[in-house]
């Protein structure tokens, strides 16, 4: 089991090395090891040096699909937010620099942890079926359209979102679990980038005005303050302008040893 979770570890390090700082990995190593008897993180860092050394994408076999890229389903409005945030991301340049971007899109797979550890260990350990629940409708735009940006220097996310036709609730419009889903794995995403491994604790929500199905809307995520292993995020779901609140929501996120999801 320990290898196995250590395995894993190397894995979502590797896949994460690409895409967040250094320092943040180091972090997630923080939370995903094992701790000794001593209290202390077990830091193997001869191992944590060669996953960083290797090659940036950790994936052995065919690419999987970045569900957050855009799609003949976007909407004008969704494209044109996309680009937006695009826009004040950092890019590579000639040369391979990087040219300074406050903000960075976050890439989205439908089995980011399979994926991670090329598909060997934790096929074995969990069903070889799960998706990641708002990736695994495969018709484009009749689901969960959604990307996130983070912004490092202001610990802020933003994730423009458009629902699709098999997420109704009320007749014409969004589910109320629709919308408690996309506030959790936004909200949750960004507990994940400032504190490593977490899961939800508590999520409380306030629905304020309906969402049109088929609207494009902006989930603006806020870290409110880290209290130890509890990470505190607020919430607010706009209108495409910001002029409409449509959901507040505030989420209490703890951090968790990678072996709680494996019952240890
Ligand atoms: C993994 C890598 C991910 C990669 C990125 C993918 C992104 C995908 C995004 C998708 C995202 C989807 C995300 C999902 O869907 S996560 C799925 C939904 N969530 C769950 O299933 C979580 C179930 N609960 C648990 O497993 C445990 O209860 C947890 C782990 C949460 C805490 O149990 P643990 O035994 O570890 O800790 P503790 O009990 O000692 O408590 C510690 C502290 O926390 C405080 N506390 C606890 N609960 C509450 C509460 N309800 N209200 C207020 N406070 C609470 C507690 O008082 C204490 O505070 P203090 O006394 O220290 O001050």
């Amino acid at each position: 089991m320990l290898r196995h979770g250590l395995q894993m570890a190397r894995g979502l390090c590797q896949l994460l090395s690409d895409k967040f700082s250094v320092g943040l990995h180091r972090n997630i190593m923080k939370h995903l090891l094992p701790i000794n008897a001593t209290g202390h993180a077990w830091s193997p860092l001869r191992n944590i040096r060669a996953v960083t050394q290797m090659a940036p994408w950790p994936f052995s076999s065919s690419q999987p699909r970045d569900y957050s890229l855009p799609n003949a389903s976007w909407s004008a409005e969704m494209q044109r937010l996309y680009d937006q945030y695009s826009s004040m991301c950092e890019v590579e340049t000639e040369g391979s620099e990087k040219k300074k971007g406050a903000w960075r899109r976050l890439p989205s797979y439908n089995r980011t942890l399979k994926y991670a550890t090329g598909g060997r260990c934790l096929s074995r350990m969990l069903q070889a079926k799960a998706r990641l629940f708002t990736r695994n409708i495969e018709e484009q735009g009749a689901g969960f359209e959604y990307v996130v940006f983070i912004n490092k220097e202001e610990k802020t996310c933003v994730c423009v979102f458009q629902a699709g036709h098999l997420l109704e609730g009320p007749p014409g419009h969004v589910h109320g679990g629709a919308i408690a889903t996309i506030i959790d794995s936004v909200t949750g995403t960004h507990a994940t980038y400032i504190s490593g491994p977490v899961m939800t604790a508590n999520l409380t929500i306030n629905y304020r005005s309906p969402i049109p199905l088929g609207s494009v809307v902006l989930v603006h995520s806020a870290l409110d303050k880290v209290e130890g292993r509890k990470t505190f995020i607020s919430c607010q779901v706009t209108s495409s302008d910001g002029a409409k609140l449509h959901t507040e929501a505030t989420g209490l996120f703890v951090s968790i040893n990678v072996s709680h999801l494996f019952g240890a």
